[in-house]
């Protein structure tokens, strides 16, 4: 995807200028409340008129002031998924998914919607009214239809904000698996770091209307850890190995990790952990009440305002712990230095 954008959108008491080029397939806009991502979004699809400059996605021109080209919605194959399905609630889901065919241009239409439907694991659901659907299923409607367009381009507004807690994850692992099958586009809209980590590559920063910052998500996820305070939250993915009474075992490739049965499920998915919960040994500990001690190996290391952050391969696991300078002098960590990283059970959290 090739995305140029340079606009410019007053409103009275905030005003947008927002200068970017896009490459990568998997976008984020990231940014406090209000500092213009729903706006940018809104020019993009052709829902707002920019006051002045140019959109091209993929050498083609949607807006442009000084030539005067301001395309139609409906003739930007740009696609949106809002927070809110947007359903259409006298239609069951078939035809709400079917409506999205009807809406493609000459030139797109090469998805299959048996095969969109099967990714969306919706085959159950086809005859049911979308007003008896849950949050999350609707919004797998929502995506689905929106993907039968076939989009160049699919912009999504804080999609999973309306759902709760686990539904919203619940829902992530599905619109991964959709764009890694299609491979549509997307620029992502959340004020989440979590679900910019799980959903994006890279990230504009919007600050006050304007594009403060373009890194890579992660570059995002280490700037974050400093300023939050809370450190850089590890996300591990873990498959359900035994039950050990309080503590539950897990998989994390070829490591075993011992959490404990209150933080967990006992099934597979996504947990945190935070850097600062990780203690780095140079030499096995004889005896801790920690459940968990893991030979690594230092990648590299960072340093942030306070700390530093050690990159580790743990068995070709990847783990990030901070620690103090002089920690870092004291057991000499360095790129190739063999450590033992330590985690309280209680440290690892299920996120879905
Ligand atoms: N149609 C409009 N008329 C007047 N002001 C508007 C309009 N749309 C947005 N704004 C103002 O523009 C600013 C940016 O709004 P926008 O919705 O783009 O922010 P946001 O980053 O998406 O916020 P949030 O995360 O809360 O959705 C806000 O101050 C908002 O009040």
């Amino acid at each position: 995807m090739l995305l140029e954008v340079d606009l410019e959108k007053r409103f009275p008491g905030f005003g947008s200028r927002v200068k970017f080029t896009l490459t990568s397939s998997r976008c984020g806009v990231f940014g406090p409340s209000g500092s213009g991502k729903s706006t940018l979004m809104n020019m993009l699809a052709g829902l707002v008129d920019p006051d002045r400059g140019f959109i091209r996605l993929n050498g083609k021109t949607l807006f442009d002031s000084d030539r005067k080209i301001n395309l139609p919605p409906e003739k930007r194959k740009v696609g949106v998924v809002f927070q809110h399905a947007h359903l259409f609630p006298h239609m069951n889901v078939r035809k709400n998914l079917y409506y999205g065919m009807k809406r493609r241009r000459s030139g797109g239409g090469d998805i299959d919607p048996g095969q969109l439907i099967a990714v969306l694991q919706l085959e159950r659901l086809l005859d049911r009214r979308v007003t008896r659907l849950s949050g999350g299923e609707k919004q797998r409607v929502a995506l689905g239809r929106t993907i039968l367009a076939c989009p160049d381009l699919i912009l999504m507004d804080e999609p999973l904000t309306g759902l709760d807690g686990q539904l919203k994850y619940q829902i992530i692992p599905h619109l991964q698996r959709v764009f890694n099958e299609f491979s549509i586009p997307i620029l992502f809209i959340s004020h989440s770091l979590h679900e910019m980590r799980m959903m994006t590559d890279d990230v504009l920063v919007m600050h006050e209307g304007a594009v403060a910052r373009q890194l890579t998500t992660e570059e995002l996820a280490r700037a974050e850890a400093c300023t939050t305070g809370g450190g850089y939250i590890n996300l591990l993915e873990l498959d359900v190995d035994r039950d050990h009474g309080d503590l539950l075992s897990y998989r994390w490739g070829e490591v075993e990790l011992m959490v404990v049965k209150s933080h967990a499920a006992p099934e597979g998915g996504r947990f945190s952990l935070s850097s600062r919960d990780i203690l780095l040994f140079k030499k096995h500990p004889e005896a801790a009440s920690a459940r968990n001690m893991l030979a690594c190996t230092v990648r590299n290391t960072y340093t942030t305002e306070w700390l530093v952050g050690v990159e580790l391969d743990c068995r070709g696991n990847s783990l990030i712990a901070e620690i103090v300078p002089q920690s870092v002098h004291e057991l000499d960590i360095r790129p190739g230095a063999e450590v033992v990283a330590v985690m309280k059970a209680s440290a690892i959290n299920r996120l879905y």
